[in-house]
């Protein structure tokens, strides 16, 4: 079974993009969603976090503060670093966990914001990346999540320059408006199903 990254930087369309490779069967793992999980149910994790950040890391009923983790890390590099030292490395133990569920699979595909970012790539057979306009990137997540330009502008200084991104790509697929999203999984699904030895439908 090949494992196969999909990445890309804050509203460059992942999410949309795995739900097409979901729809032809593959398995899709969330790394940010595992994530958020992770730091509201692994209890290593959560004394961690709180270590790092303070109590008020969590709301009284255990819930992940996620503004006040997010107005601390995109404005502080050394402390996004240290969570990241933290996260990244129960995220891909989880991710291999999932994988291990899967055995049937052609392939399965990890959704991460930060594949090459936190060495992920190493892991992988493959990575897809995802990429668009850096205006239209943050039009979309503005409209999505009712959030200032400004804090997504925040989380795209946190990351890797998108062009280098497409430089390490072994496959890219662009979420311009313009070009087609379907037909371009499709290509890159059957060169997947090949590459596993099995045939696409
Ligand atoms: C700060 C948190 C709580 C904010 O949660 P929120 O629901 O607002 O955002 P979400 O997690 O859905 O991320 C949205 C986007 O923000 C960007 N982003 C998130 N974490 C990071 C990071 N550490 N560095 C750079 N960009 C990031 C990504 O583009 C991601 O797709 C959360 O992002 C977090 O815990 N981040 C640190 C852990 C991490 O690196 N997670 C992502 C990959 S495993
Ligand atoms: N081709 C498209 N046409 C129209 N809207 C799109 C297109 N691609 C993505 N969007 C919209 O843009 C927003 C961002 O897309 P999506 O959530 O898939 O990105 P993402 O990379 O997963 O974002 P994040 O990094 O924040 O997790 C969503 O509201 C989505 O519906």
């Amino acid at each position: 079974m090949l494992r196969i990254g999909i990445t890309g930087g804050i509203g460059s369309g992942k999410t949309t993009v795995c739900r097409i490779f979901a729809s032809l069967g593959i398995p899709v793992y969330n790394a940010d969603q595992r994530a958020k999980w992770l730091m509201s149910n692994d209890k290593e994790l959560i004394e961690a976090i709180k270590s790092l950040f303070g109590p008020e890391a969590y709301y009284e009923n255990g819930q992940l503060n996620r503004q006040h983790l997010s107005d601390i890390i995109f404005s502080e590099p050394k402390k996004r670093e240290q969570l990241n030292a933290i996260v990244h490395p129960a995220v891909w133990q989880d991710g291999d966990r999932w994988n291990a569920e899967h055995p049937d699979a052609p392939y399965t595909l990890k959704e991460a914001a930060l594949i090459f970012e936190s060495g992920g790539h190493k892991h992988l057979n493959k990575v897809i990346v995802i990429t668009a306009p850096e205006d239209l990137r943050i039009t979309r997540v503005v409209r999505r999540d009712g959030v200032e330009r400004a804090a997504v502008k925040a989380r795209i200084a946190a990351q890797m320059p998108e062009s280098e991104k497409v430089s390490r790509a072994d496959f890219v697929i662009f979420n311009d408006g313009h070009q087609m999203l379907i037909p371009q999984v499709l290509q890159i699904h059957r060169q997947l199903i090949a590459m596993s030895g099995g045939e696409a439908g």
